[in-house]
């Protein structure tokens, strides 16, 4: 869509669940970037994909690297952060924003994973302090591509933040190039997560011919599932899967643009969401790494919307629905709920 949303999507209160950090990155926080380290000699073309662009998985990925040479010291994640990425979602209405990120080591600025994950939480409790109208809580995200030892490393900080951040992470993200690696391998490391009370939001059947590996993961089972693409029958998924996610209400996380833009899904008319919010299955849109795709919550909305033929009160529903979805303990969801409640008369005058 690229371009601006219509006022009712974007009054539209909104919960946020599967935003990359780093693919939330906008195009005027990556002039900043680029303004900090012009050394690097990066474009713009080589950090978000434009409209009617498409790009395969793999050159997604290879987007995330150039971000990443961006985004490499304390002061960076901070002002990435604080400044623009929690902002542009409060702008846009999200009142409550998982974001997830994969915490890094740079040798050459002296970044740790911990110092990583303390800087995020920093960005997020400046927010907080500064009263800005958003929720914002914290998921770790393993990366596949990096096995089992990092996997196992990466739970065990996340269970250390777990107990010592105030509540701000919440759980698990395992996420990463779904062409490489194994989710069988990561199994260990996932099971420990679960164990000791992180909420696991696992990518799952993102790309097709996963079917053994989907059907392991969904027997921990995840609180969530990220895209869940391929899990129907329809497109080489199988009705066991479908039952196992039906069976345990996992609700999806799916992400319209970046799957089209990725080529995943031939085309927004084909998209998933219509088959399970057919099914009346809890589905909650998200926008993945609104930066890379050159998207925000809003726009997903709609087009949502204008895709399949729903109405403003059918996306408040959605909008709705999508609290019972979230990691945070109940007082927040009936925090969030009377805050729908309370700006509903504005949205529908
Ligand atoms: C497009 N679909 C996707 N599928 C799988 N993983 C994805 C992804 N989009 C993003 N990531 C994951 O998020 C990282 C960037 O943010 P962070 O550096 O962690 O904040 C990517 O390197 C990848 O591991
Ligand atoms: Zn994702």
């Amino acid at each position: 869509m690229d371009g601006e949303a219509e006022l009712f999507y974007r009054q539209l209160p909104k919960v946020e669940l599967h935003a990359h950090l780093n693919g939330s990155v906008s195009v005027r926080t990556i002039d900043r970037l680029i303004g900090r380290k012009p050394h690097l000699n990066i474009q713009h073309s080589m950090t978000a994909i434009g409209k009617g662009q498409r790009r395969t998985l793999d050159e997604c990925f290879q987007v995330f690297k150039v971000i990443h040479q961006l985004v490499d010291t304390e002061e960076d994640i901070l002002m990435v952060s604080a400044d623009h990425v929690i902002r542009e979602f409060a702008a846009d209405s999200v009142k409550y924003l998982e974001l997830r990120s994969t915490p890094r080591e740079e040798k050459n600025t002296g970044l740790t994973k911990k110092g990583y994950i303390e800087t995020v939480i920093r960005a997020i409790q400046l927010c907080k302090d500064e009263g800005l109208d958003i929720d914002v809580r914290f998921l770790v995200a393993i990366d596949r591509r990096n096995g089992t030892q990092v996997a196992m490393e990466t739970v065990a900080l996340a269970e250390q933040f777990l107990l010592s951040s105030d509540g701000l992470v919440v759980g698990l993200d395992l996420s990463g190039d779904p062409t490489v690696g194994n989710g069988k391998a990561l199994l260990p490391a996932l099971e420990r997560a679960k164990n000791c009370g992180l909420k696991m939001s696992l990518h799952l059947s993102e790309v097709q011919s996963q079917l053994e590996e989907t059907d392991l993961l969904l027997n921990l089972p995840p609180n969530r599932i990220g895209h869940g693409t391929f899990l129907h029958p329809e497109v080489g998924g199988s009705q066991n899967l479908v039952d196992k996610v039906l069976k345990n209400s996992i609700p999806l996380e799916l992400c319209l643009t970046s799957n089209v833009k990725g080529q995943t899904v031939p085309s927004y008319s084909q998209h998933h969401f219509k088959y399970w919010y057919q099914l009346g299955h809890p589905s909650v849109i998200c926008t993945d790494d609104k930066g890379v795709f050159s998207t925000d919550l809003s726009q997903e909305y709609q087009l949502a919307a204008s895709t399949f033929g729903l109405s403003h009160a059918a996306m408040w529903k959605l909008s709705q629905q999508a609290i019972d979805c979230i990691f945070a303990p109940e007082t927040v969801k009936q925090q969030l709920r009377q805050k729908w409640t309370d700006l509903q008369p504005q949205l529908f005058q």
